[in-house]
């Protein structure tokens, strides 16, 4: 595979990195990683998400090169996953690598990867595909039309303490986590982040998180159920949302001020929101790549 030097190709992989800094810097973020305040992370820090994103920048010039090159039709699509997912397990290695062993982003590298891969074959194949998110997702869905069943379904889920959360929550809820999400072409984000963030008002910080916590009211987050050990923490979080946006969300003081209580409450209770944080890498990543949100237009 040749690495693309097209503009259009530094500005997809310039997208993706900069959805995950754009991400790490939003604050204050209940239960993950910002500039002012690790959350219930102490084995991490922003700079280290800086890091970390960097390190990522070999893997998505491949991605986008993956996508573009696949010369395989529309039902060959399963093969072009298949093409990144090696590439995936060698950036685990490059983040692991610029990070001195902690997991900021591996979630990230999977669903990101897969999105930049995709994006990067709809704009190659404007006749076939049809344009903005809804192509994508189709993309995206037949990419991973044998996902399910290879990692889960017909996976070896017989020793459970080799289990990754992930695999766990499915051998004991049948939940699908981060591989039904993308199965599914990413749906939260779609059907409901996305559209959200498109239609909220405010600064960038204000609007996204906002669509964090919009995120939480869909998103079956492995890290979150891991973290808690029970599944009904999705309730809890949820009722708090609610009342999050009955105190008028990021734009209040009120809001603001619940916002903090609840960065408490995820530190005491150890509560992590890392699937839902990737799910916001990838609402920005479109909303960059559509021109929904722009720096210079940071307006308040
Ligand atoms: C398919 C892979 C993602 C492998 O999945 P795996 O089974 O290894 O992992 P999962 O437990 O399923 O979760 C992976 C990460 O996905 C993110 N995530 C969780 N829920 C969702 C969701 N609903 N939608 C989208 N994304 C979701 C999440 O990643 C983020 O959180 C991590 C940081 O949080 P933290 O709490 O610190 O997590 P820990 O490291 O566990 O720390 P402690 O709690 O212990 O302190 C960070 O990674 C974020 O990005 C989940 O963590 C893919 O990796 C893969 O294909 N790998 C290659 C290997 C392979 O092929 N395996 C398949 C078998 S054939
Ligand atoms: N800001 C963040 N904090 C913790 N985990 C994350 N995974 C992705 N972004 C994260």
């Amino acid at each position: 595979m040749t690495i693309s030097e097209t503009t259009h190709a530094r500005q997809l992989v310039s997208t993706a990195l900069a959805a995950m800094l754009y991400e790490v810097s939003v604050n204050p973020k209940p239960g993950l990683v910002d500039p002012v305040d690790a959350g219930p992370h102490p084995d991490m820090n922003v700079f280290m998400f800086i890091d970390s994103a960097v390190s990522l920048r070999r893997y998505f010039d491949e991605c986008v090169a993956a996508g573009e090159q696949f010369t395989g039709g529309l039902t060959a699509l399963p093969d072009l996953f298949q093409t990144i997912r090696p590439a995936g397990i060698e950036a685990e290695k490059d983040m692991f690598g610029a990070t001195h062993g902690v997991n900021t982003h591996k979630g990230a590298i999977f669903s990101l990867g897969i999105m930049l891969t995709a994006a990067a074959f709809q704009d190659r194949h404007p006749k076939v595909v049809p344009t903005g998110n809804a192509g994508l997702m189709q993309v995206i869905q037949k990419m991973l039309a044998a996902l399910i069943d290879h990692d889960l379904a017909n996976g070896d889920m017989h020793d459970v303490r080799n289990l990754t959360a992930g695999e766990y929550q499915y051998v004991k809820y049948g939940f699908l986590g981060i591989r039904g999400e993308a199965a599914a072409g990413f749906p939260v984000v779609m059907n409901h982040a996305y559209p959200f963030l498109a239609r909220r008002t405010g600064s960038i910080n204000e609007r996204l998180l906002d669509t964090l916590l919009h995120i939480l009211l869909y998103a079956d987050d492995s890290n979150l159920i891991k973290r808690s050990g029970n599944p009904d923490i999705l309730l809890r979080v949820r009722q708090w949302v609610t009342r999050f946006f009955e105190l008028g969300g990021s734009q209040t003081a009120e809001g603001v001020s619940f916002l903090q209580k609840l960065n408490q409450k995820f530190k005491q209770e150890n509560l992590s929101l890392g699937g839902s944080a990737d799910l916001l890498i990838l609402t920005i990543f479109l909303a960059l790549r559509n021109g929904i949100i722009r720096s210079d237009q940071n307006t308040n």
